[in-house]
């Protein structure tokens, strides 16, 4: 069955189109990512499906509730991490939580069962201010806030942004142990890398989703020969790689470029295309693609323009 269902929804901000015509589905237990970079339009899909914000047009049905409807009952259903954070700067952790469990007519004591796992990571802070804390007990707070009234499926924004790397690791284990228990979870990230720790994903970009499927799949609809290069002026490379007529497209990842080829064509060939144009130090490898090689090449079939 599907816990979410987005039906060809789409909302503007004055001339803005934030989402436009998106619809997908998720299953009930699946850990669901919306990738896309900033200004993509997941905060306003998210704010939509967790009924912050009506849509313009299109229909959308969470936990079998209409999100405009039926919007009052939903809310109860539903657990929300908003991007920013949004928790009481002032109140303490153990304060915070006790504030949101009330609001839902609930107590710590009466759910601890879902977040003990999580909220032992900080309750031995939990007379500390939310404002004090740490990126990561930020949002393992955050996390915790939005459990505490055991929703059935649960929207992060954004959960990983500007936390470190091992924090990054955590949380997504943690929500590993979530959908362990049934949980539905539909999270957005910026990083593509995330992207092969869901079930399955939804691409999007300029208010567009571009495709659905699990990670794997998503990487098969790259079909082109794929190189990584790098030679010692990057800046001269890009130039003269995009200029070769065996180029389809090149873009810089980390310290190499990604080289996706028109056509068949040996690292022979393009080592010599490069000396003849005086590079040095040049290294080329075949690689297989990434989501992230998937997402650009996605961007420039529908020619929707790329954001940085
Ligand atoms: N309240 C608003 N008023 C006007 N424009 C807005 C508003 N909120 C978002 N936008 C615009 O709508 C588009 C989608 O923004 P949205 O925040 O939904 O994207 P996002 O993928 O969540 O990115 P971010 O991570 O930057 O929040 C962007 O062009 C953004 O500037």
């Amino acid at each position: 069955m599907n816990a979410i269902i987005v039906d060809n929804i789409s909302k503007a901000y004055g001339n803005i189109q934030a989402v436009s015509n998106v619809s997908f589905e998720v299953r009930e237990g699946e850990l669901f990512g919306l990738i896309g970079p900033d200004g993509a339009g997941k905060t306003t899909l998210f704010k939509m499906l967790v009924t912050l914000l009506f849509p313009d047009q299109g229909r959308a049905v969470v936990n079998g509730k209409d999100i405009v409807k039926d919007f009052l009952q939903l809310r109860t259903q539903v657990g929300y991490m908003p991007g920013k954070f949004s928790l009481y700067q002032d109140l303490t952790i153990e304060e915070n939580l006790d504030f949101f469990a009330t609001v839902f007519g609930t107590s710590i004591q009466e759910n601890y069962d879902l977040i003990k796992d999580i909220y032992v990571q900080i309750e031995p802070f939990k007379t500390r201010r939310a404002g004090k804390l740490s990126g990561g007990m930020k949002q393992k707070l955050a996390l915790c806030c939005a459990l505490i009234h055991k929703p059935e499926v649960l929207f992060l924004d954004e959960p990983t942004t500007g936390v470190d790397a091992v924090s990054r690791k955590e949380f997504w284990d943690m929500l590993k142990s979530l959908k362990q228990r049934g949980l539905t979870i539909l999270v957005s990230t910026p990083y593509m890398d995330e992207a092969g720790l869901c079930d399955r994903i939804a691409l999007m970009q300029g208010g567009k989703i571009l495709a659905v499927d699990t990670p794997q799949d998503i990487t098969k609809l790259f079909q082109r020969p794929l190189f990584a290069v790098k030679a010692a002026e990057t800046f001269r490379l890009i130039q003269d790689l995009r200029n070769a007529s065996f180029t389809h497209s090149c873009y810089a990842f980390g310290e190499y470029l990604h080289l996706a080829l028109e056509h068949e064509t040996t690292s022979r060939d393009i080592e010599a295309y490069l000396a003849s144009h005086n590079h040095r130090q040049i290294d080329i490898k075949r690689i297989d693609p990434g989501i992230e090689d998937c997402f650009m090449d996605l961007i420039s079939q529908t020619s929707v323009p790329a954001q940085s």
